[in-house]
């Protein structure tokens, strides 16, 4: 049932999990994931490396690209500090609309913006749209390819400062070996490998932790 697979496992999220807990919620879409139907969560084994990030960092501002059905938008907030924001930018409205509901009964939905559009259009506006100065964090996940041009869009719009933190998923599997080569030989960037597996599966995949050095 459910035409659509973020469809399945919205609806497996309202039987399962508890309403404003947003650890119940992440457990019910991993559970799901692994032993139902795959879907490209970060998953469990990426999410804690996530986790350690957002902990480390303890960002005021943080910046999603690709929110799927809210899944790391869900690890990320749970952590934010009241007063901490997290805008996430999907393209795909049918995404985005089951995101709203599963960061809503995950009780998260206060401390997210999720707006819907391409990052490329929606970047150059979040500087006066959120009257902000700079991300803290940024957690790239959307279409491989758009890793590079948006980072460089982002640099050009004042978006990052000196100590913002880049966190890159599949950087291994599907790869982004353009956003790699930039961020690992840029002199203003201090980046670092944290090899992993793809969600759900035993294949090689990592994220990229790049520092931006202003
Ligand atoms: O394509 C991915 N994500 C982008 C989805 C569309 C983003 C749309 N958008 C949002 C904002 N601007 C644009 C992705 C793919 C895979 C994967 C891995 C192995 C495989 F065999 C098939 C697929 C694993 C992931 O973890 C991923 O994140
Ligand atoms: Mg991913």
């Amino acid at each position: 049932s459910g035409k659509s697979r973020p469809m399945r496992i919205l609806q497996y999220v309202q039987r399962t999990a508890v309403q404003g807990d947003a650890n119940s919620v992440i457990s019910a879409v991993d559970s799901y994931c692994a032993n139902v139907e795959w879907a490209m969560n970060v998953g469990d084994m990426k999410g804690e490396i996530l986790d350690a990030v957002v902990l480390d960092v303890r960002p005021r501002w943080v910046l999603e690209l690709g929110t799927y059905c809210g899944y790391s938008t869900m690890r990320i907030a749970r952590f934010l500090p009241p007063g901490a924001r997290l805008v996430t930018l999907e393209m795909n409205h049918h995404y985005a609309q089951v995101a709203k509901q599963i960061l809503g009964h995950a009780g998260v939905d206060a401390q997210v913006d999720l707006l819907v559009g391409t990052s490329s259009a929606l970047i150059p506006q979040l500087k006066k749209k959120f009257d902000l100065d700079k991300f803290d964090l940024v957690f790239i996940d959307h279409w491989k390819t758009s890793y590079l041009p948006d980072t460089k869009l982002l640099e050009e719009c004042g978006l990052l400062a000196s100590g913002t933190v880049l966190l890159a998923d599949n950087v291994t599997c599907p790869g982004a070996p353009d956003y790699l080569q930039y961020v690992r030989n840029s002199p203003r960037y201090k980046s670092l490998y944290f090899p992993s597996q793809l969600e759900y599966l035993q294949v090689e995949d990592g994220m990229e932790k790049s520092i931006f050095l202003g």
